[in-house]
């Protein structure tokens, strides 16, 4: 805490601040009112305010101009009305916490130390000059963040500043009163980290701008790498550190970056609605965000019935003893990896010289267009040109024959009987269309009253009847016959536009046979083990239209080398989150799909749940090749901020090798209860939760290794009388408080007060592979975390050493 002087002073300055800040939004708002009047009244008005007459070409010019001008002033109101709305906002933002900190620089070669005070937007008094408050996003504000009170610098686009930081202070402003103020040395004050970290979790996440540590700075600020990867341990502030610095980069490029060009893979739909309020808590809208299953759900849903990622890790999960799963689980592997990825690229080079596979165009009882018909025009191209390029020559090359097809088909004979079925209704649009198409042409035409008399009158205002100099009926059924054969090959048309003629699942079936000719069309020297299984699966789902998720990105791939046209050359940015649990295919896929965009991927490797896992961080990792070394910064992040001392030993015992470093707060260490029945357990968790409820714990999850256990164990507390629990599944789209039963897989990414395992049994976590597992599901716990058995205890918690718990 500061001095008593110092107190003074900081809340007369707070008073000064607070005083202007009302004044400026007392001079805006009545601003932005005038201004979206203005706006509403000139878009009224838009027609009103425009001659409009085009006799001749110089009235024509003048009305163009008269609405040039209009709209000018319209679009010019409002840019007006946005720019002052987005001021008030961030003005009154400022009103309950105007800054968080301060320090004091002096810069070489100045006598003065400058103080500069942050928080989460930019305050400047009315001469324009003098900031009160800098937006914690600026150049300057980032020496808050890297440096402790001594030598400090800066980067600007004009150079590097350097100089003397006299002070670093910091504060807990809120409703605009002053609570606590720390001068801070080393880091950003522990006191306030300790603090903001001892509540209680909340539904959504939190901006961390008033205490980002450095190494998260790093990755906020990062500005030049095509690639960044962060490999954070559980907790690290991944997740935090990338939602601000999306913030940051809105806030750097924001003249030429918008929220819409920022893309966030996120873990599962519920993950989506956790982190949603954090951007716009930081003034910012909201960027894209997607899960991978939902991307490749928009370009595949159409054709398969697609396996959700969570339906592939149940069945991973549970499914060790049904028949094929070993092949399964090769399949996986191989689907998921860089080899599979070449193999593809190899058989798209193959399809360049033969094996195109494609549907014939059928009418009627035959064929328009033959495969062979387009095999050999598909080969007659120069083998040079990429794929894609061929499909789209070969599409054009359809759409013409088409039209060439249909006028001959309009002579066909089926015609005239197609003609000896038409109603009236179609007898009657003909002759309309044909009374339209000679007014317009200006012919005078007669009609006999058998027409009239048929169809009506539809013709109003045409000129007296003179020379019957044209023989209506001819033209009549002239126009039926077109009308006939267009309805027939419009259908068609659309078909080749949307590249129906290509056989893509016959493409990539084909791969998924004998072992020799998949060698001979991919060049794959290593072949994975089951090959004969995983093909007989994989066939077998695409026979029934369907879609293991394995194959999805694999499947969109192929598509895209022989089709092309999916790439998104708008989007600037991607963010991965979770990115472990993305295959090196998938990444690879990413790269393709968003040329222009440069990546952030964060992930733990030690939370890698999925089989199709990628390591982020290794010497080898997919990632770093991904965009080149030099292109790749990679930063890592070992302090964990989410759970107590206690919590995060427990949690390094179980993967020792993980890089960890716990934040120091304390509190209860994790509790092994051991009980006799299932029934014993349901009772003893109903009065746990009762019991930390009473503790003013509010969000209380039971986690369960799969969705099948998480059933289960709802139904057995529900039975035993737990009221107001939640249970969670794949669908379920929104993070609400209280208390759940939620499987290990959508806990990821996002934590609780008090997390009670479920089942900690050997019966439950034993293989080596759910290790990983085990350890993010405990990894979710803020403050308390206990684990329930009915049998022994798993082999992970066996070996560890028993200072680490408590046992009751
Ligand atoms: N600098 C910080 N200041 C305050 N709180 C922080 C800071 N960094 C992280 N936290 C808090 O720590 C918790 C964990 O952060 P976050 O979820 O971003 O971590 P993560 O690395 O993505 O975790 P995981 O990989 O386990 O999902 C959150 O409650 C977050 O608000």
């Amino acid at each position: 805490m500061i001095n008593a002087k110092d107190w003074q002073q900081e809340q007369e300055r707070l008073t000064t601040v607070m005083d202007k800040l009302r004044g400026t939004i007392a001079e805006l708002e009545p601003e932005v009112s005038g201004l979206r009047d203005q706006v509403t009244d000139i878009r009224k008005r838009f027609w009103e305010e425009v001659t409009i007459n085009t006799s001749n070409a110089e009235d024509f010019e003048e009305t163009f101009y008269s609405m040039k001008q209009q709209e000018a002033l319209l679009s010019e109101r409002e840019r007006s009305h946005r720019q002052r709305m987005q001021r008030l906002k961030s003005m009154k933002r400022l009103l309950t916490s105007p800054y968080f900190g301060r320090i004091d620089f002096q810069e070489e070669g100045s006598s003065l130390s400058e103080h500069i005070y942050i928080g989460v937007s930019s305050f400047v008094d009315r001469d324009g000059i003098d900031f009160l408050v800098y937006d914690w996003r600026t150049p300057i504000a980032s020496m808050y963040y890297d440096f402790s009170p001594g030598a400090a610098i800066y980067d600007t686009p004009g150079g590097r500043v350097t100089g003397d930081m006299r002070l670093k202070r910091q504060y807990q402003i809120s409703g605009g009163q002053l609570h606590t103020v720390f001068d801070t040395s080393v880091t950003i004050g522990d006191e306030l980290l300790q603090q903001v970290l001892g509540k209680g979790a909340d539904t959504q996440m939190k901006s961390i701008v008033a205490t980002i540590q450095r190494e998260q700075n790093a990755v906020i600020r990062d500005d030049t790498s095509a690639m960044l990867i962060v490999q954070g341990a559980a907790g690290s502030g991944k997740t935090s550190a990338a939602l601000q610095r999306a913030a940051y980069l809105l806030y750097k490029h924001r003249d030429k970056l918008k929220a819409d060009q920022i893309v966030l893979f996120s873990p599962n739909p519920m993950f989506n609605s956790y982190v949603s309020t954090v951007l716009p808590e930081l003034g910012e809208e909201n960027l894209q965000q997607t899960t991978m299953q939902e991307y490749l759900a928009y370009w595949l849903a159409s054709t398969f019935q697609l396996e959700n990622p969570f339906d592939q890790i149940e069945y991973v999960l549970s499914g060790t003893n049904s028949y094929g799963y070993e092949a399964r689980l090769s399949g996986i592997h191989y689907k998921a990896s860089k080899s599979y990825l070449k193999a593809l690229q190899q058989y798209g080079l193959w399809l360049r010289k033969e094996g195109m596979l494609f549907q014939s165009i059928p009418f009627r009882d035959g064929e328009l267009v033959s495969t062979e018909q387009m095999e050999a025009q598909f080969y007659s191209y120069d083998s040079s040109i990429r794929l894609a390029n061929r499909v789209a020559l070969l599409q054009e090359w359809l759409l013409k024959k088409l039209s060439v097809l249909e006028r001959k088909e309009r002579r066909a004979q089926w015609i005239q009987d197609e003609l000896n079925y038409l109603d009236n209704e179609q007898y009657a649009e003909a002759y309309k269309e044909l009374v339209r198409r000679h007014k317009q042409e200006g012919t005078v035409i007669h009609f006999n009253e058998e027409y009239v008399g048929i169809y009506g009158d539809a013709e109003e205002g045409l000129g007296e009847a003179e020379d019957f100099d044209f023989d209506y009926a001819m033209q009549e059924e002239e126009l039926l016959r077109q009308m006939i054969v267009k309805a027939w090959f419009k259908p068609l048309r659309q078909q080749v536009k949307r590249l129906k003629f290509i056989d893509m699942i016959g493409l990539y079936a084909r791969l998924f046979g004998d072992a020799a000719a998949y060698q001979e069309m991919t060049n794959e020297m290593d072949m994975p083990m089951h090959w004969q299984e995983i093909s007989k699966q994989t066939k077998e789902k695409l026979s029934q239209s369907e879609l293991f998720y394995e194959d999805a990105a694999p499947f969109l791939f192929l598509k895209e080398l022989v089709e092309g046209n999916r790439t998104n050359t708008e989007v600037r940015h991607l963010f991965v989150d979770e990115g472990q649990d993305y295959s090196p295919f998938q990444f690879y896929f990413l790269k393709m799909l968003f040329p222009r965009a440069r990546m952030t991927v964060l992930g733990d490797f030690s939370q890698a749940i999925f089989p199709q896992a990628t390591n982020l961080h290794e010497l080898d990792s997919p990632l770093t090749k991904l965009y080149g070394e030099g292109e790749t910064n990679l930063i890592r992040l070992v302090r964990s901020y989410r759970s107590t001392r206690e919590i995060v030993a427990f949690t390094k015992a179980l993967l020792p090798n993980e890089e960890i470093v716990p934040f120091e707060r304390s509190g209860r260490k994790p509790c092994l209860v051991n009980v006799i029945s299932s029934e014993k357990r349901a009772e003893r968790i109903i009065a746990d939760i009762a019991a930390l409820r009473a503790e003013g714990y509010d969000s209380i999850a039971v986690i369960t290794r799969t969705a099948d256990e998480s059933r289960q164990a709802y139904d057995v507390l529900q039975s035993q009388g737990s009221d107001a629990l939640r249970l969670i599944t794949k669908e379920t789209l929104t993070f609400e408080k209280g208390a759940m039963v939620i499987p290990s897989y959508l806990a990821k990414g996002v934590e609780f007060d008090a997390v009670l395992i479920y089942d900690a049994s050997s019966q439950t976590y034993a293989r080596e592979s759910e290790r990983k597992l085990f350890y993010t599901a405990c990894t979710r716990a803020m403050h308390r975390l206990v684990l329930y058995a009915t049998e022994e205890w798993t082999p992970f918690i066996q070996a560890m050493e028993p200072l680490l718990y408590e046992v009751e």
